[in-house]
């Protein structure tokens, strides 16, 4: 009893399970209620059980358990999520957002919502680092953003899940997608014939997922059937680049969060080409992304780039027009 009322959700993120048996012993709070995530689970309900996985019981930055009024850390549903875009950022971000003391984060990719959606809320709850009262809990899997099914499982999980996604110019995007696929099958068509469905007449192939996935005012749409466009942040993955902290303000602010990630954390890597940590979580080293971020793209015929971009104008006008932000692409 005692310790539920130390749980009192901070930043009016909902706790499940907790902050329903909170808000019982409490009747005149007005609190969302998980029902689903509450009677979806049966008896392996994700909000009763400890960690079931055998990482240190000790919070981060606190080892050893604190024998004072302090709550043992929890494993947590993520109340944010980076949904997406597949080679947008996504890896940049969470990297540079783990920096920060209140936010705990899965390294790997979960991919819960879409290809692991049968194995339960118990199953993804678990994958989550331990957690404090008032840390928030994040993970990313960037193929969200393009699945059909992943609003409403979302939302069924917590409509009061934060969602962040990164976008970066469709064209580059695509190219970037490409030299991904490339480096694992170097046997794969060209780029310029990957694109079209007929050259000659120009027409572009939009099934090829490197052209799909760009059309982000589609995608959106989608999400906006679930979620407030409030309740999306959308970061620029060219300004992540160019001036991460301000990007990082950004994210901070929107997570209700101290603005403790700032231009003193990074600094600019020449022989990387890339925004490194002066120091990533928990190390005094400094810290650049591994190889496989900010890979060398192959040359593109400039025809071919030109096509793209004419092709995606429309949609990023769209987009543009959502989510109120102009992100400079055209
Ligand atoms: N700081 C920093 N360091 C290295 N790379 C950075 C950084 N910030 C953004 N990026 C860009 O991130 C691109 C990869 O995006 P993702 O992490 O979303 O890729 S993935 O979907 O998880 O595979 C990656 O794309 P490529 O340049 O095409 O490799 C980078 O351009």
């Amino acid at each position: 009893m005692k310790e539920l009322l130390l749980l009192e959700p901070a930043r009016g993120h909902i706790v499940p399970c907790l902050s329903i048996c909170f808000s019982l012993l409490r009747p005149g709070r007005q609190r969302r209620l998980q029902w689903d995530v509450f009677l979806g689970s049966g008896s392996d309900s994700p909000c009763s059980q400890p960690c079931n996985h055998s990482s240190s019981c000790a919070a981060p930055g606190r080892p050893g358990r604190t024998p004072s009024l302090t709550p043992d850390p929890i494993c947590r549903l993520p109340q944010a999520i980076i949904i997406g875009v597949k080679k947008g950022g996504t890896r940049a971000l969470l990297e540079f957002l783990r920096v920060h003391p209140d936010v705990r984060a899965v390294g790997a990719e979960p991919h819960f919502f879409d290809r692991n959606y049968e194995r339960g809320l118990a199953w993804y709850r678990d994958l989550m680092p331990r957690t404090l009262e008032g840390q928030i809990t994040m993970e990313k899997t960037p193929s969200y953003f393009v699945t059909k099914e992943a609003p409403a499982r979302i939302s069924s999980m917590s409509k009061g899940t934060k969602l962040i996604v990164v976008v970066r110019d469709p064209v580059t995007r695509a190219i970037s997608d490409y030299t991904q696929t490339l480096s694992k099958k170097p046997d794969i068509p060209t780029f310029e014939s990957l694109t079209f469905k007929n050259r000659t007449t120009g027409l572009i192939d939009t099934s090829w997922s490197a052209i799909q996935i760009g059309i982000y005012a589609k995608h959106l749409e989608n999400w906006l059937l679930y979620f407030p466009i409030g309740q999306i942040l959308f970061v620029s993955g060219e300004r992540l680049i160019s001036d991460p902290a301000g990007e990082l303000g950004r994210v901070q602010d929107f997570l209700g969060l101290k603005r403790i990630i700032t231009d003193k954390h990074f600094y600019f890597n020449k022989t990387k080409g890339f925004p490194c940590l002066k120091k990533a979580e928990g190390s005094s080293k400094p810290h650049c992304l591994g190889k496989t971020k900010g890979r060398t793209h192959p040359d593109i015929d400039q025809e071919v780039v030109q096509r793209l971009r004419d092709f995606y104008r429309p949609f990023n006008m769209k987009f543009y027009q959502m989510t109120g932000q102009d992100f400079g692409w055209d």
